[in-house]
């Protein structure tokens, strides 16, 4: 017996050691790879660094934000930051390879991104290498403002928007319809047709014309990009990283054809509308240089997917969360029931004029985009030395914007995880507090876009269906957006005949 707790006990003494040991490894491996990225700054410049920990070599932060975002918490990655080091807003790490400062407080965001002579882009060269070099986001800059100028302004503005409000209210009809008929005996992936939906209009306004058959390939490319776009890095068979570049490879031969068909249609008469792609086709710098296809190519790759993929999964929640609330979904209801009793029966569909007095759903489209968080962070890097909040971000190293830590803080939104659309009366929120899309120069440019397409989903929606989910208790994974591990599989089911047509 004796014999026996004394064999315990060295085991314990042993596994004890071991442990004390593997932890003085574990701190000075973290000091040694800290030491080595501040090696060069004098005592002075690395006072004046936040807090932080820069993890092991190689991995550095990664793997704490991927268990955090594998685990079903997200918030758990940034909440440790603030556990260690306080309430700070700026936290140094070692992120996708990179030294990286991380930014989480209104102030800190809204001063990174007004400040573009400070801070360029700064994606990881995996997302870079998915979106194309020759994309926003890592063209140079003169070049970034001038095609943002050419391409944003077809899309925003009164005159743009209501030029694509008619197609896009009939697609939502002729889809709502179709999805209710065919739900009638079995259940549609939601998130996967809205995607295809979001697709169909980005498709029509960038490249109209396009076949149906070009336009699946597209779509399930990219459905193949975007899960590649989080993940880790590597480039072999079996990986979601190798399978979205493989995808960006169909992209690209798809969207060559499709280019290559226009030069040689060039100078035919069209029976169409000018798109966005003859936009960039025609386009001309001072010196009359004209884009070569694989700038034109790798915009269209970042727009197509910008375009489409965040308005399906806030589409999506919006509608969700609408369902799972009958009070709020009462009150958006009686809104756009109201809307449609003041439509004269002369008009044709929705105008700009009836989106307008969406007030009550324009908060909940609001509240989706702050409790979804689909752009949940947003890569920049210091082109110099910069003090943020008093703190040194250092020349070269990359910043990482969270806006999910700016929209889930409690003290700026009070029950921050409670989906609540009437926080939104009143006035508007202080600047830098609410960035669904972003802020400054790179604002998201399909803003009123995508808050048009979501309404006019939801409109139609509120007023003719209700959403019926296979498995309404169905896990989240948060990579690379939100979505329910199903797509949330459910059926459309048509309550009303006048479903505003
Ligand atoms: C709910 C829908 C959408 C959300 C939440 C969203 C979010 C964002 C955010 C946060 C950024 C800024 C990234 C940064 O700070 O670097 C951004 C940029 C961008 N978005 Fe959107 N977006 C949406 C819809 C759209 C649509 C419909 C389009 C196209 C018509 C679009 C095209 C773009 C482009 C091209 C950029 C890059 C802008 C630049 O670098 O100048 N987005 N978006």
């Amino acid at each position: 017996m004796g014999e026996l707790r004394e064999g315990v006990w060295v085991w314990f003494w042993w596994a004890a050691a071991a442990m004390a040991g593997l932890a003085a490894v574990d701190w000075a491996v973290r000091r040694g790879h800290g030491w080595w990225w501040t090696k060069g700054m004098d005592a002075g410049r690395k006072g004046r660094l936040p807090a932080g920990d820069m993890g092991w070599p190689l991995v550095g932060g990664m793997w704490a934000f991927l268990r955090a975002f594998k685990s079903g918490d997200p918030d758990a990655f940034i909440n440790s930051f603030h556990h260690r080091f306080g309430r700070a807003g700026l936290y140094r790490a070692f992120m996708f390879s990179s030294p990286t400062i991380l930014v989480t407080s209104p102030d800190a965001c809204k001063q990174v991104l007004m400040d573009d002579a400070t801070f360029c882009t700064g994606w990881p060269k995996a997302t870079v290498t998915l979106i194309g070099a020759r994309s926003f986001i890592s063209m140079p800059e003169e070049e970034h403002r001038r095609l943002r100028k050419l391409t944003a302004a077809p899309i925003n503005g009164f005159d743009a928007l209501s030029a694509y409000l008619a197609f896009i209210d009939a697609t939502v009809v002729s889809t709502l319809r179709r999805w209710s008929s065919e739900t009638k005996t079995k259940p549609i992936e939601f998130l996967t047709e809205l995607r295809r939906m979001t697709f169909r209009i980005i498709v029509q306004i960038f490249m109209s014309g396009a076949g149906e058959a070009t336009m699946e390939e597209l779509e399930r490319s990219y459905t193949d990009l975007n899960y590649g776009m989080r993940a880790m890095a590597i480039d072999l068979p079996g990986f979601a990283y190798h399978r979205a570049l493989r995808a960006r490879g169909r992209l690209v031969a798809a969207l060559q054809g499709v280019l290559d068909e226009r030069r040689a249609a060039a100078g035919k008469k069209m029976n169409r509308g000018v798109d966005m792609m003859d936009r960039l086709i025609e386009v001309e710098d001072e010196q009359g240089r004209r884009l070569e296809d694989e700038e034109i190519i790798d915009v269209l790759v970042m727009y197509l997917n910008a375009g489409h993929e965040s308005s399906a999964h806030i589409t999506m929640w919006a509608t969700v969360f609408l369902q799972e609330n009958p009070d709020i979904l009462a009150k958006a209801k009686a809104e756009q029931e109201e809307i449609m009793r003041s439509i004269p029966p002369t008009q044709k569909g929705l105008t700009l004029r009836d989106f307008r007095k969406m007030e009550y759903l324009s908060q909940v489209v609001d509240e989706t985009l702050r409790f979804v968080n689909i752009s949940f962070v947003s890569f920049r890097q210091a082109t110099r030395d910069v003090f943020v909040n008093g703190y040194l971000v250092p020349k070269g190293w990359k910043v990482q914007l969270w806006y999910r830590s700016v929209h889930m803080d409690p003290q700026v939104y009070p029950d921050p995880k409670k989906f609540n659309p009437s926080r939104w009366e009143g006035p508007p929120p202080r600047a830098g507090t609410f960035l669904p899309f972003g802020l400054g120069s790179r604002l998201c440019p399909g803003n009123d876009l995508a808050k048009l397409e979501i309404s006019v989903f939801l409109h139609h929606f509120l007023v003719g269906y209700r959403l019926e989910r296979e498995n309404p208790n169905c896990r989240v994974r948060y990579l690379p957006h939100p979505r329910p591990v199903d797509n949330c599989l459910a059926k459309i089911i048509r309550v009303s005949s006048d479903d505003g047509y």
